[in-house]
């Protein structure tokens, strides 16, 4: 039996002129954010993972079958995509009686107490929700039937920030069982820095790290100098934007000692390592 949720070895998948390169691990029982620009292959990986792509080489292997994984695997996987595939017509009953026969584990209760928390109306239709609320509907699916593992592709996106709060809350709560892990997609990093305990940066189709969030936390610091203060030609720094009066980077903590005396140094938060890592020197 495996100790990972999802291992991703040696993964090359081609999309037109784009190709993903990925490497990753998510030991069972935690939750790993998958962040990156526009773009960068995040829907690509997840649906790689749920066997909607075939990788040209390298191995898939989630919850420690290798893929194609036999047909029982996917109950054990909870989903939520850019587009749920739900009739419009159906009522959130319907939805219920529609999916409960393909899951053993189905939990009737569950389904009933989530639509409750996220304030769904069991009569309502698909087609008449949100995309919110819609998002909201997929998430409770998947926690309904037993899943281990939760693949999310930006499950908080048009979601109010109540309701964010809400999600990330649910996520940690699914958490508390050590063999239940999530992957999650997301732009709002803030989302992330609460739960992920894990990161995977993709960018242009690569990895650019992929581990512990503290560590890749701990990897950089946010620099503040004077406009002088950082020279590119010395320092390895990410993301510099300059103004006449300042300078700001990301830089490799390793690096930090080079600057001089005046600088201002401090822990990124995730969101500013995703912004500098992602951008180009900005001279204002
Ligand atoms: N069906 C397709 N055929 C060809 N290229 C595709 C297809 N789908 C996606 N791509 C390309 O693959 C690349 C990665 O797209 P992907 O959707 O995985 O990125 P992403 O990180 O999820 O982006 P976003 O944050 O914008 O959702 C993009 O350059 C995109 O144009």
């Amino acid at each position: 039996m495996s100790d990972y949720a999802l291992r991703l070895d040696g993964v090359r998948v081609q999309r037109g002129s784009f190709e993903l390169q990925v490497d990753l691990e998510l030991p069972e029982g935690y939750i790993m954010g998958l962040v990156g620009p526009n773009g960068a292959g995040k829907t690509t990986t997840i649906r790689t993972i749920l066997g909607m792509l075939t990788p040209a080489a390298g191995t898939v292997e989630v919850l420690g079958q290798r893929l194609p994984a036999p047909a029982g695997l996917r109950e054990q996987i909870g989903v939520v995509l850019d587009q749920a595939s739900l009739v419009e017509q159906w009522r959130l009953t319907q939805v219920e009686q529609a999916l409960a026969p393909f899951y053993q584990a189905w939990d009737r209760n569950g389904y009933a107490d989530l639509l409750k928390r996220f304030g769904l109306s069991p009569s309502a239709r698909v087609g008449e929700l949100s995309r919110g609320m819609s998002m909201k509907l997929q998430v409770a699916i998947a926690l309904s039937h037993g899943a281990r593992l939760l693949v999310l592709d930006e499950p908080t996106s048009g979601l109010d920030p109540v309701a964010r709060d809400e999600l990330t809350g649910i996520l940690g709560e699914f958490l508390v069982s050590e063999r239940h892990s999530v992957l999650f997609s997301t732009h709002i990093t803030s989302d992330l820095e609460r739960v992920a305990d894990q990161i995977t940066f993709l960018h242009e189709g690569r990895v650019w790290f992929s581990g512990a969030t503290d560590d890749l936390r701990d990897a950089y610091r946010l620099v503040r100098t004077g406009p002088d203060g950082i020279d590119p030609a010395i320092i390895e720094c990410h993301g510099l934007r300059r103004s006449p009066t300042t300078a700001e980077a990301l830089v490799p903590s390793a690096e930090v000692g080079l600057l001089g005396s005046g600088a201002v140094v401090e822990r990124p938060s995730l969101d500013q390592i995703v912004v500098h890592l992602a951008s180009k020197e900005v001279v204002a």
